[in-house]
């Protein structure tokens, strides 16, 4: 046996570690603090950051990020109107605001007054301060005050408390997958630390269900089982599969698309809401935790997913879920509920035990009742200066019973240590017969145990060629939906005819060599504008999917990136090929199998630039508009630069050099030589910049029109030919693809926890 203690974790608060399926199991966590940087709550203007930064640069304070300043801790507690006494003495000023906006959000009259039946000790004193409730840094909020409690395995424990109140920060804590990570106390998963391991076992079900529009029901599963089941045949994969989708009653939608609730008709918001939850299930998930599973469902299918994760937690998983408003009926299901407030807990223990313990502080739930609903006013009461009495009377009476009764700092899981032995066939645990059997909740753990002991030597499920594969065919069926909408193909289609038709059939003739020129540098351009804005918005669609998954250690990113390289080069380049299929002969460019092929080649890496620069774009810049501005300012620029509209000679000469960043300038001239390379064109009757007959050129003609007459009046580098062309626009490509990896890599989904989360 061992203990895990963190840094800032007072000793009392040791959780013990067995590591063997036979040790105590589910989660316990005890005194767990959460602070977010003041910053992020609070979003100070760049320029008070900047001011704070130089005041701090100055050696003259400044009051941390955004001003924030601390209520000292010996600072006054406030007395309440019923005299009991307020625990505000940890709060930054910073926690005041966001208390007191959470008021402003709840009723405004204080109506619920304590009952009749049991009067509530006389001063509850304020939590008991410990080292963990210490004030956080001046610079951070603090989401959660040393929250303590137990879900054990086999039991379904429920999360509840009003909007705010913190039970998101709690789940991403548990999970690992807080933005800041714990600042303190101690977590334990069936007695042992989290592990990487652990997180092969842990589902984490997020509120938002994120999923591939374009993939059915079934695919989306069997895709997942590839990724994160390891060492199964694809038969039995599918078996996997097939009985997770009957486990959850998926049937009726097997075959449908999941959809985007948008644009994209598919399975309805219950049946997304189960596939969710069947997506973590594949994996066998000894603890499951689930934020707001049945947000947005009407309450008969409400119901149903709650009486679905009680059938899980029947099986000896630990199941953990918030709800926000679970009826009367769902508390029958519950084995035991945490109630927060403002990240304080307000009672946590069975579901059962509940109403005799409000009532014993002095709130008996009226008759008829819905229990819950009853909890979160209380919860939510607001009197009219905008204080919560009664919230700060419940917080200081669960700290003290805490205090009393729990010296390890944490509360006893309901009808038992926890450790499985206690729950037989047919238990009264929390008031309700429960099912869950210590043989089941030992079975599924030791089952889990032999198989991610194994699981901990790797960092991943598959390895690296299997997950690119597998992305790779799921990124396919994916874009192969979008690239075929009928509207896209209809685009290109018309766009290509109308461009066949407004330079149709070019004479190879002096008078009509700006024409040639000009639909030369339109292809370009338009290639460039489509793929630019595709990757920009590809980004916004697709990094939730992949956060999900990194998040949960499926697969690298580099795999990621690989795939999406390999499957959308071929798929991207459908359109150009279409487009010039049709355009080129319609317009009779140069007439020679060979130039089309070189011209098709050369405007591929054209959009593949374009593609790469809008991929990087998106990876970098979180806010698609700003991301939109950004790709339609690179666009432009490289327009007016391409070496169509203005060229050396036009530009004044402090601003020349934005030729040389223009890709489409490179395109333009990789054309440009494929078309009129040891051509001649005969002169016409009213001379043209390419015969010299012009200003600026030369006085005498010269006839016909030669390749290098063209080159020399539109300034093109005709010694760097297509191939010079072809490597920069090669580098552009490289250089921007690794940027935007790195980019997604350092700036946004990243899976790795960080160090302070890692530290518990
Ligand atoms: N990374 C963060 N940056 C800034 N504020 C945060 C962060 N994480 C949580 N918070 C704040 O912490 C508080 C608790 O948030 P949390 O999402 O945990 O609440 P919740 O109980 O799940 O609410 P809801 O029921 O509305 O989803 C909120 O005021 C939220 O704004």
């Amino acid at each position: 046996m061992a203990s895990v203690v963190t840094p800032g974790t007072p000793p009392h608060a040791a959780v013990p570690v067995d590591d063997t399926p036979d040790g105590p199991g589910g989660i316990r966590f005890a005194n767990l603090t959460y602070d977010v940087p003041f910053s992020a709550t609070n979003a100070p203007s760049r320029v008070a950051r900047l001011r704070s930064w130089a005041l701090a640069k100055l050696g003259r304070g400044g009051g941390g990020v955004g001003g924030a300043v601390s209520v000292p801790r010996s600072g006054p507690l406030l007395p309440t109107h019923d005299g009991a006494v307020a625990a505000t003495a940890d709060m930054t000023t910073a926690d005041s605001a966001r208390s007191s906006s959470s008021s402003a959000c709840s009723s405004s009259s204080s109506n619920l007054s304590p009952g009749p039946t049991k009067q509530p000790p006389a001063a509850v004193p304020a939590t008991a301060p410990s080292p963990s409730d210490a004030p956080a840094p001046e610079a951070n909020t603090r989401i959660l005050h040393g929250v303590s409690g137990v879900a054990p395995a086999g039991q379904l424990t429920v999360l509840l408390g009003p909007s705010g109140a913190g039970k998101t920060s709690l789940l991403n804590l548990l999970a690992g997958r807080s933005q800041y990570g714990p600042s303190g106390g101690t977590m334990t998963f069936d007695g042992a630390p989290r592990s990487r391991r652990l997180r092969r076992q842990l589902a984490y079900c997020m509120q938002d269900d994120i999923f591939s529009p374009r993939l059915t029901v079934t695919e989306t599963l069997q895709f997942t089982a590839r990724l994160r089941i390891r060492g199964l045949s694809r038969a039995e994969r599918d078996a996997r599969v097939t009985s997770v989708i009957k486990q959850l009653r998926l049937e009726a939608c097997a075959d449908t698309l999941m959809g985007d609730g948008v644009v994209l008709k598919g399975v309805s918001g219950g049946e997304r809401k189960r596939v969710n939850i069947a997506n973590e299930l594949l994996t066998d998930p000894s603890t499951m935790l689930l934020d707001e599973p049945t947000s947005g469902l009407d309450s008969a299918t409400a119901l149903t997913v709650v009486k679905l994760l009680r059938s899980l937690a029947d099986e000896g998983r630990t199941i953990i879920t918030t709800l926000h408003q679970p009826s009367s009926q769902m508390l029958e299901l519950f084995d035991n509920i945490m109630l927060l407030s403002l990240g304080r807990v307000v009672y946590s223990g069975a579901a059962a035990d509940a109403l005799s313990y409000f009532e014993s502080v002095g709130f008996p739930c009226p008759v008829n009742y819905n229990p819950c609903d009853f909890f979160l006013q209380l919860l939510t009461d607001t009197a009219a200066d905008g204080s919560q009495p009664v919230t700060r009377r419940l917080e200081a009476g669960w700290a003290e019973r805490e205090a009393t009764t729990a010296p390890a700092g944490v509360v006893p899981a309901a009808g038992g240590n926890g450790d499985g032995d206690t729950l037989g066939g047919g238990d009264v645990r929390g008031g309700r017969l429960t099912t869950t059997s210590a043989g089941a909740v030992r079975a599924v753990r030791k089952r889990l145990h032999s198989s991610s002991v194994q699981a901990e030597q790797r960092k991943y499920p598959v390895n690296w060629w299997t997950q690119v594969m597998t992305i790779g065919k799921r990124s396919f069926i994916q874009r192969r939906g979008e690239l075929l909408e009928w509207v896209q193909m209809l685009q290109i289609v018309a766009v290509s005819f109308l461009v066949g038709i407004m330079w149709f059939q070019l004479e190879q003739v002096e008078r009509t060599l700006d024409e040639r020129v000009s639909l030369v540098f339109f292809i370009c351009v338009f290639f460039s504008f489509i793929p630019m804005f595709s990757a920009i918005f590809s980004m916004p669609a697709e990094g939730p999917v992949l956060h999900k998954e990194r998040s949960s250690g499926a697969y690298r990113l580099s795999a990621f990136f690989v795939a999406k390289t390999i499957v959308e080069t071929p798929v991207e380049l459908l359109y150009p090929t279409l487009f010039t299929i049709v355009a080129y002969w319609m317009a009779g460019l140069r007439a020679s199998v060979g130039a089309f092929v070189l011209h098709v080649f050369v405007l591929s890496l054209v959009v593949l630039t374009a593609l790469s620069i809008g991929l990087f774009v998106s990876a970098t810049v979180r806010n698609i508009k700003l991301a939109q501005v950004l790709g339609s300012l690179t666009v432009l620029l490289a327009l007016l630069a391409g070496g169509y509209y203005v060229n050396n000679k036009t530009l004044p000469s402090w601003i020349v050099w934005v030729n040389a960043l223009s890709f489409i300038k490179y395109g333009f001239e990789a054309l440009l030589i494929i078309e009129v390379r040891g051509r001649t064109f005969p002169c016409s009757t009213v001379p043209t910049i390419y015969s010299g007959g012009l200003a600026g050129t030369s006085t005498v003609r010269q006839c016909p029109v030669t390749d290098e007459a063209i080159y020399r009046a539109r300034e093109v580098a005709d010694e760097f030919g297509v191939w010079g062309n072809v490597g920069v626009l090669l580098l552009w490509i490289v250089v921007f693809r690794v940027a935007a990896y790195l980019s997604l890599k350092w700036l946004h989904v990243s899976h790795k926890p960080s160090r302070r989360a890692k530290a518990v």
